[in-house]
């Protein structure tokens, strides 16, 4: 996978050098560039932003420059994504998708924004999907970058270790993960739950089942009122 990352920051995606990210770009399993915007100005300050049309406080990002960096890393394969405030919510069905596309650019912006006309121009040539990460407003879109770098690269053949992670975490099948434990079996005097040491592998699946729907039910019931119901089997904590 390619990947282009444009930001008037680029510093802030040294942990992309890191672990398994890190790992993924050495073995060529991720093929990253971080760029910075300014390369693309052509006045002596470097001037990425300017006033808002149509007043309101702050800066938004101007289209040249933008448009410059759009065209100097695009390819016909690429997506463009930008994390927004305003954009749709990011899901792991998301990081699902992106994580089987050839080629993504990533455009952070700062300030208010940047300016819609490099979207709307953009959007002629690729597909563009602005992204939100929260009900919340960051300084800009870089951090929200490397969240989404971090749920689509562990998605890429090769980068985890062990595949089967993928299937029973969080959100994979549509639930919350079960608890986890390790050694001790006792740890001030909180025991692990015996189904876990049993060896029954069948009670421990259904243990993990039942407390994946109780948790997704307590936590995020709009996930537990997506969840198919023909796939709800019955809660049997006597696991
Ligand atoms: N939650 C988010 N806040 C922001 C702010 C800016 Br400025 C750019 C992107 C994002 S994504």
């Amino acid at each position: 996978m390619r990947v282009d990352i444009v930001s008037i920051f680029p510093d802030y995606f040294a942990p992309l050098d890191l672990s398994l990210i890190g790992k993924a770009r050495g073995t060529g399993l991720l093929d990253l560039s971080v760029h910075d915007l300014r390369t693309w100005t052509s006045d002596v300050h470097r001037t990425v932003d300017d006033t808002p049309y149509g007043g309101g406080p702050g800066m938004v990002m101007r289209p040249e420059p933008w448009a410059a960096a759009l065209d100097a890393v695009a390819s016909p394969a690429a997506q463009l994504i930008v994390p927004s405030p305003a954009g749709r919510p990011f899901t792991q069905a998301d990081a699902h998708e992106l994580a089987e596309l050839p080629h993504l650019i990533f455009a952070c912006g700062r300030y208010e924004g940047i300016d819609q006309r490099v979207l709307d121009e953009a959007a002629a040539r690729m597909p563009v999907r602005e992204v939100s990460l929260g009900d919340y407003v960051l300084f800009g879109g870089e951090v929200a970058v490397i969240v989404i770098m971090e749920a689509v690269t562990r998605l890429l053949p090769g980068v985890l270790g062990n595949a089967d992670s993928l299937t029973e975490e969080s959100h994979a099948a549509g639930l919350l993960e079960a608890p986890v434990y390790t050694k001790p079996a006792s740890w001030r005097d909180r025991a692990v739950p015996e189904v876990l040491r049993s060896g029954d592998h069948g009670r421990i699946a259904r243990w993990r089942r039942t407390e994946s729907l109780l948790r997704t039910a307590a936590r995020r019931p709009d996930m537990f009122a997506a969840y198919p119901p023909e796939s709800l089997d019955k809660f049997d904590r006597a696991a």
